[in-house]
Parts: C-alpha cells; sequence; structure tokens
C-alpha cells in the first residue's frame, strides 16, 4: 500500500508510480522511499528539494552494498533479522533487493528459524506496527479496522491471517504472531515476486493462553485467555465476510492455527473462496514434493510404503492426507492407502478406542485395538501426562494416569518398519539412535523427514540420521540445514518447509484469479517443485535448493495457473500460462515515481 492515492501503470521492471504524496510522504513511505536514487524531476515534482542531500545515485548496487555491511555487522541473528525489517519500514524496494541477492543466507534471519526468536520478542523489538491487527474485543469493527488499511477492491491480491495459536513449533504467542502473518507475506515477494504493496498481514486477536504475555506489562495484545466457540467463530467470520466485500480478488492464506481450529475454518470456507491453510495443505504438499523424489531414488513405489507420522496435529494429519491420496492415485483403495499410514501423538499409536476424543482429521488413521493387542505398552511419564493437553485429550490423561501405558513410537518402528517416518511434532530428539537404526536394518532406504521448526526443534539432525544409517537415510527438515559428508559422499539437505512450495502456489492461484484452490492445483505444485530438483548426484538434496526460489516459483505457478485453467476455476482470460506469470511477476527495481 501506498501513502496518499497512487496509481501504478506498467507491470515486471515496466511499473511507474504515480503519487498524490509529497515531501515527508514520500520519504517516509517505504512503498514510495528511494532515497538519494530520486532523480532531478523526481525531487521538484514531488517536493523533496531540500528533504535529502543533493548527490544522485540511482543505482542500486551502491545501497546493497551498504544495507549488507550494516546488516552484516549486527552480532546476532536477531539483531540482524530487526534491521533487516528497519530497512523495510525505510525502503522496501532495498529490503527485497537485497534478500533476493543473499537469499539463501537471510531467509533464516529474515524468516524461520529466526523469526521465532522475533515473535517471543516482540513486545521489546516492534517500532512501528505493519499489517491490521482484528480482535475478539471488538468484533463490530473487524469491517472498519480492515477497510482503514486504505486500500481499495483492486489493490489487494492476498491477505495472510494468523491467531497465533500454534506458531511453528513455540506455542501460543496471542498478537506478537502477527510477525508470522509479515514473515510469510516478505516470503511470497522474495520467493516468487507478489508485489508487496499488494498485500495485507492480519493478526486475528483471539485472546491469549500464554501466561508470560498475560503477565507482560508490555503485551500488545488482548489480555484474556482465548476464546473458542461461538465468540471465535464470530471473528473468523467478521473477517472473512469483511475481506471478501472489501478485496473480492483477495486470496486468503491460513498461518499457524491451533489444531482444533485449522482444519475447520478450511473446510467451512474453501468452497466459496480463493484459500488454503499452509500448514496442512503447504506442508503436505511440500514433503510430498520430497516424497515424489525420496521414493524414486528408494527404487520402491507408492503402493509399497509404510508411513508413520510423530505428531498427528494440523501438519501430521495434512501429510498423510496428500500421501493416502498418491497412494490411491496409485491403484490402491483408500482403505488399503490408511491401512498403511501409523500415527503417533501424545497418547501414543492413535488406536480405535481413542476415536471420540480425537479430532476429526486424526480420526480416520486410528488402528484396530485388536490389531495391536500384544503391542509393547510403555508406562506415561509424568511428562507426557502434563502435555497431554488438549481439551480433546482430557480422557486419555485419565486413562494414560491409570497405568495404561502407551504404544510409543520405537515400538511402532520395531512393529511396522516403515520406509517413510515423518516429524511433525514440535519435540527434539524424538528420532533416537534406536529408533533410525531399527528403522535402517528393515529398510534399504529409509526416507526419515523431521520437520519440525524451528531448528531446535527437530526430531534428530541430518548428521545424526546419516551417521546412524549409513549414509542410507533419505532425508528432509523444515528448517535449513548444513551438508553432511558420510564416507566421502556430501548429502545435501532439502528444506522440505512450506515456504519452498506456497509463493508459487499463492502467484500461480493470483495470475489465474482462481474462483478456489484446488486439491489438484495443490498437487501440481508439489510436483512442479519435485521436478526442480536434481537427483542425478549421489547424496542430492530431494529438493531445489532455495537458493533457486525465484525460478521454482515461477515454474509452480505457471504449473498452477494450467490446472486452475482446466478445472474450470480460473477467473482470469489467459492465453500463454507462462507469459501470464512472467508479467504478473514484481521485482525489487526503482522504479519512476511522478507526482498526480
Ligand atoms: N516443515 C514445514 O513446512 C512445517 C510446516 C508446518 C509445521 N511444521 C512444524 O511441525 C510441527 C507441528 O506443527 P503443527 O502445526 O502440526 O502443530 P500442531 O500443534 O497442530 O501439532 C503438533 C502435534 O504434535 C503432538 N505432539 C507434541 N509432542 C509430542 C510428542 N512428544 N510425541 C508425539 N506427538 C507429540 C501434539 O499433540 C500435536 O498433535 C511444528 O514444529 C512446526 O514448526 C513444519
Ligand atoms: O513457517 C515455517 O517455517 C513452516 C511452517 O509453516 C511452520 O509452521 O513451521
Ligand atoms: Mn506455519
Amino acid at each position: 500500500m501506498y501513502s496518499g492515492l497512487a496509481k501504478v501503470t506498467g507491470r515486471g521492471t515496466n511499473r511507474k508510480v504515480s503519487t498524490t504524496a509529497r515531501g515527508y510522504e514520500v520519504l517516509r513511505d517505504p512503498a514510495l522511499n528511494k532515497g538519494l536514487a530520486f532523480v532531478a524531476e523526481e525531487r521538484a515534482a514531488l517536493g523533496l528539494e531540500g528533504l535529502l542531500p543533493d548527490a544522485v545515485v540511482t543505482d542500486l548496487e551502491p545501497q546493497l552494498d551498504w544495507a549488507y555491511r550494516n546488516y552484516c555487522a549486527q552480532p546476532t541473528d536477531l539483531d540482524k533479522h530487526i534491521y533487516a525489517w528497519r530497512l523495510h519500514d525505510n525502503n522496501s524496494v532495498l529490503f527485497f533487493a537485497l534478500i533476493q541477492r543473499h537469499l539463501l543466507e537471510m531467509l533464516p534471519v529474515v524468516y524461520d528459524p529466526t523469526v521465532g526468536e522475533a515473535i517471543e520478542n516482540y513486545s521489546e523489538i516492534w517500532t512501528r506496527p505493519r499489517g491490521v491487527f482484528l480482535s475478539v474485543d471488538a468484533i463490530d469493527t473487524v469491517e472498519q479496522r480492515l477497510a482503514n488499511f486504505g486500500a481499495s477492491a483492486d489493490d489487494i491480491d492476498l491477505l495472510v491471517a494468523t491467531d497465533a495459536e500454534e506458531i511453528l513449533g513455540i506455542g501460543d504467542w496471542g498478537a506478537n504472531g502477527v510477525d508470522i502473518s509479515i514473515g510469510k507475506l516478505a516470503v511470497y515477494s522474495a520467493a516468487a515476486g507478489i508485489d508487496p504493496h499488494r498485500v495485507i498481514p492480519v493478526m486475528l486477536d483471539a485472546g491469549t493462553n500464554n501466561e508470560k504475555l498475560l503477565h507482560d506489562p508490555l503485551y500488545t495484545g488482548a489480555r484474556r485467555a482465548r476464546v473458542s466457540n461461538k465468540e471465535y467463530d464470530a471473528l473468523i467470520d467478521a473477517y472473512v465476510a469483511a475481506a471478501r466485500k472489501l478485496f473480492p480478488n483477495a486470496m486468503l492464506h491460513w498461518e499457524d492455527f491451533g489444531s482444533t481450529n485449522c482444519r475447520r475454518i478450511l473446510d467451512r470456507y474453501r468452497g466459496s473462496a480463493p484459500m488454503f491453510n499452509d500448514d496442512m495443505q503447504g506442508t503436505g504438499a511440500i514433503t510430498m514434493a520430497g516424497l515424489f523424489n525420496a521414493v524414486e531414488l528408494s527404487r520402491t513405489t507408492w503402493r509399497d510404503q509404510r508411513i508413520v507420522v510423530l505428531g498427528g496435529g494440523t501438519a501430521g494429519c495434512g501429510i498423510v492426507d496428500q500421501a493416502r491420496d498418491e497412494m490411491v492415485r496409485h491403484g490402491l483403495s483408500a482403505d488399503d492407502a490408511t491401512a498403511r499410514i501409523w500415527i503417533v501423538d501424545l497418547p501414543g499409536l492413535l488406536t480405535t478406542s481413542m476415536s471420540d476424543r480425537l479430532l476429526d482429521y486424526q480420526r480416520p488413521y486410528v488402528r484396530p485395538d485388536d490389531e495391536v493387542a500384544d503391542w509393547t505398552r510403555t508406562p506415561c511419564d509424568e511428562n507426557r501426562k502434563a502435555a497431554l493437553r488438549w481439551p480433546a485429550m482430557a480422557g486419555l490423561r485419565a486413562e494414560a494416569a491409570n497405568g495404561g501405558g502407551i504404544i510409543d513410537l520405537a515400538t511402532v518402528v520395531e512393529r511396522v518398519k516403515p520406509t517413510i517416518l515423518i516429524g511433525t511434532s514440535t519435540t527434539p530428539g524424538m528420532f533416537t539412535e534406536d529408533i533410525v537404526r531399527t528403522m535402517a536394518a528393515a529398510v534399504e532406504r529409509p526416507i526419515i523427514f523431521p520437520l519440525s521448526n524451528p531448528t531446535h526443534l527437530a526430531e534428530a539432525t541430518p548428521k545424526q540420521l546419516l551417521t546412524w544409517s549409513d549414509g542410507n537415510a533419505l532425508v528432509a527438515t523444515g528448517s535449513p540445514f548444513e551438508d553432511v559428508t558420510h564416507k566421502g559422499v556430501t548429502h545435501r539437505i532439502g528444506q522440505a518447509n512450506n515456504a519452498a512450495l506456497y509463493p508459487g502456489l499463492g502467484l500461480g492461484a493470483i495470475v489465474a484469479r482462481a474462483s478456489k484452490i484446488t486439491d489438484e492445483m495443490i498437487l501440481a505444485a508439489a510436483h512442479a517443485v519435485a521436478d526442480e530438483a536434481n537427483l542425478a548426484e549421489p547424496g542430492a538434496s530431494l529438493l531445489p535448493s532455495n537458493g533457486a526460489l525465484r525460478t521454482t516459483s515461477s515454474v509452480v505457478a505457471t504449473a498452477v495457473v494450467r490446472m486452475a485453467i482446466e478445472q474450470g476455476v480460473a477467473t482470469a482470460d489467459i492465453d500463454d500460462p507462462i507469459e501470464a506469470v512472467r508479467i504478473s511477476e514484481w521485482w525489487p527495481v526503482y522504479c519512476p515515481v511522478s507526482a498526480i
């Protein structure tokens, strides 16, 4: 969004902006400001003479060198994060050009994992608000608040909203979580060229159960326990209604909702608006991209897989839903495919007798109790009992306390001999040496994806997995990890992070002006990502490098546009999907600014 009234003409590198803003209004608007790069005519027309030093430097390069030096001079990743985001608040082109130039290095700092630290420290480090804050305490003002952003119907392509109940794997961070919406949007722009001036980050403040925040005098959000049921649904309803009314062309992206709300929200609105849930669908798709390549390298087929998932929440179930569908596409019945999946969560292996206390999306995957009647049960330790914290798990807590014991991951791996092991449990160290060695002894190329973020929550490190499997494991992780050299082979660790998929998916949906985002569009995106990886070398990464994200995202977007057209959900008139994507991409270059 621009200060004052703005008119943007031309696309790609031919963009031009004209504005009613003048003087400091221009310089203080990060969307318009280009510092010394304003030329004499612009300075005269926009009332900037005397407000800038007289030197004119139109070249972005010296500014980039200077910004990068300052960035590198920051002592910690959190300081670097803060520096980069202050640059963003001053000059958004420079911020995105800097990230683009140093994508591999900066993405983990601007975004995950450092964004987790920034969220934990939000009250201390925020300087100016970004995005729109909607609150359960003011549901009747939701539309007005969104309108106050100052954009008109044609100005916005995308809104990312969070209620911050489950930020990454670090839990409930209340209003601090706005940074995840902001961060996800920055990745859209850096990775796929979605115009950063045509998006809105949204914080849906439904309260927080984070005691630390509730007692922090600096906390910026509603100081009350999280609401649920009708009150919560009313906030979401008001948001969707307002967003659809004010920005009817915009796509809605849902991020880091709690496990009890995430699927419900998607199911409720998905049929009537272009939207997707990144943690379920985006994660499912990027994981599938990694799995497509891993299954190929393992020289097995999708019909042969046995999949064990640790952590059957939003991400874990999003992944198995897509894996089950893939097995069905390879000829298994839905029941046979489901029977090749085991989910282990806090109460251990999910089984039929737990069904009425599980979430609806976990229920299809429960195992029959008689099938596991003679499986070893381990006592449920105090930590785990305390951790059985979902309301839905109240009964299970009692059961565990009564000494029933649980069927843990080690037992499941021993019994099932999985070909694929996925970690979305938010719990580090859960893929132990014993577990990995058991799996590696039974399967030639064990496929093991510890996906929990940020880095310190990964279920195992790639180095451990490759050591314990003697170099045979096919590994991808949620957060970035270094290459691992084992017995002379350098294993490049692909990052199965939805950041490698959702930007291209979103760009494709926006270019197609898709009326819905279908499962087939998401699958097309997953295949497009998988195809971009080069598997030729031993130890090759299962996924394309994040350094190549812009190229990957264009390819993904094109595949998504094609699928949207094929399925009849594209409302834009498109002859050539490649060209349509190309001309829609925003690039961080200074464009001429003139006066209205
Ligand atoms: N790589 C990616 O792209 C990606 C995407 C989404 C989520 N994630 C990560 O996955 C993790 C889970 O995210 P989510 O959104 O699904 O959260 P969630 O809260 O919906 O699910 C987490 C699940 O793990 C279970 N769990 C917790 N401790 C466990 C333990 N010790 N053993 C077994 N199960 C346990 C919880 O009960 C819950 O069901 C997070 O760390 C998140 O960062 C990664
Ligand atoms: O944000 C990420 O890095 C991936 C994912 O959406 C998560 O919640 O962990
Ligand atoms: Mn997420």
